[in-house]
């Protein structure tokens, strides 16, 4: 089987949202190719932290007595809950069995996103919270009945983009797809990324180790790289109240060149001015920030927004390709 599904942005492109029929019902959820867990809003999530949202009704599916699931990210959010088998429907392509994790608690950051009713996690299954047996994603469950095992993700900026499963659609991008291997050690789409230079110019330096992450807005780069940046932008500094680099939001930023496979990307200065800090719209935040703390850097929507990706399991090591959209 194969199929295409919209990629629907939220306000500043903070996440992405996809239809996904998840039992009976349709969901919006965040695909997130940085974990691999497949959880839901639910009827048995509490009515004070789930109001606004789609909710998940467990009673199509059937309960894994004794699982339950726990996940928190970087940033402090997170959720937990029980674990169900269910039907998972995603642009056509069917998981007949899918392990479907719904939440009895969400943090406030998802509580308050009413937009987002869950994530579908496309990193690989190891790091699936599952307890006591992790589950597979949604993409290791069909992987086997898919026309080619992988998928690919076509995001763009302030419009619907689309993830693909099974098949690669060449009119999404142009040029040739450049490939890297991944290492899966850590359970990401992780990889080496090579030189970079800022506004335009020869590729110089490394990026090192990144992961290709549609579930974190931002990029997450190496301290050297991210002051490199900031230097060629009059107006930035380092605010640590916003917790990050801001500058006037009426300067042009300029662009971002990262080599990967061989080949150089540019992420746009207009994609990397992220949003204003406050509702005056004078400070803005930018959409490259430090790494640091995180142990690798993040190629999060700020980047996959400017390129194609195929998230390619087809030989014996996953590998990653990308091309110019
Ligand atoms: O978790 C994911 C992908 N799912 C995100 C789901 C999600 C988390 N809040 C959400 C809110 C809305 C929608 C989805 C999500 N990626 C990775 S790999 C390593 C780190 C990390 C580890 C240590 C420290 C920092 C990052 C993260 C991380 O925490 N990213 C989110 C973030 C990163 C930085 C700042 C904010 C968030």
């Amino acid at each position: 089987q194969s199929g295409e599904v919209a990629a629907n942005p939220e306000q500043y492109d903070e996440s992405y949202l996809c239809p996904v029929q998840v039992g009976q019902t349709t969901l919006n959820l965040d695909f997130d190719t940085g974990s691999a867990d497949l959880w839901v809003f639910s009827t048995l999530t509490p009515k004070s932290e789930s109001t606004g949202h789609s909710l998940y009704n467990p009673s199509t599916g059937t309960k894994k007595s004794g699982y339950t699931w726990d996940i928190s990210y970087g940033d402090g959010s997170g959720a937990s809950g029980t674990v169900y088998a269910d039907k998972v429907v995603v642009g056509g392509v069917t998981a007949t069995s899918q392990a479907v994790e719904a939440a009895t608690s969400v943090s406030s950051q998802f509580e308050q996103d009413t937009d987002n009713d869950g994530l579908l996690g496309l990193a690989f299954s190891s790091i699936n919270t599952v307890e006591p047996q992790a589950q597979k994603t949604f993409f290791d469950s069909v992987k086997g009945s898919l026309a080619k095992p992988l998928f690919t993700a076509d995001l763009k900026k302030g419009a619907a983009g689309t993830y693909d499963f099974g098949y690669i659609d060449s009119s999404k991008y142009t040029g040739s797809i450049s490939y890297v291997n991944v290492n899966t050690a850590n359970g990401f789409w992780e990889f080496t990324a090579s030189g970079y230079a800022v506004g335009s110019g020869s590729v110089s330096g490394s990026v090192g180790d990144a992961i290709a992450d549609t579930g974190t807005t931002l990029m997450y780069l190496p301290t050297t790289v991210v002051q490199a940046y900031y230097n060629k932008v009059d107006s930035a500094d380092y605010d640590s109240n916003q917790g990050g680099y801001t500058y006037d939001c009426s300067e042009n930023l300029p662009n971002f060149l990262i080599s990967l496979g061989g080949k150089t990307f540019t992420v746009s200065g207009t994609d990397i001015n992220f949003a204003p800090v406050d509702s005056s719209g004078e400070t803005c935040f930018g959409g490259i920030q430090e790494n640091t703390g995180i142990g690798m850097s993040i190629l999060g929507d700020i980047f996959l927004k400017s390129v194609f990706v195929v998230f390619d399991q087809t030989q014996s090591t996953p590998r990653l390709g990308f091309a110019a959209q």
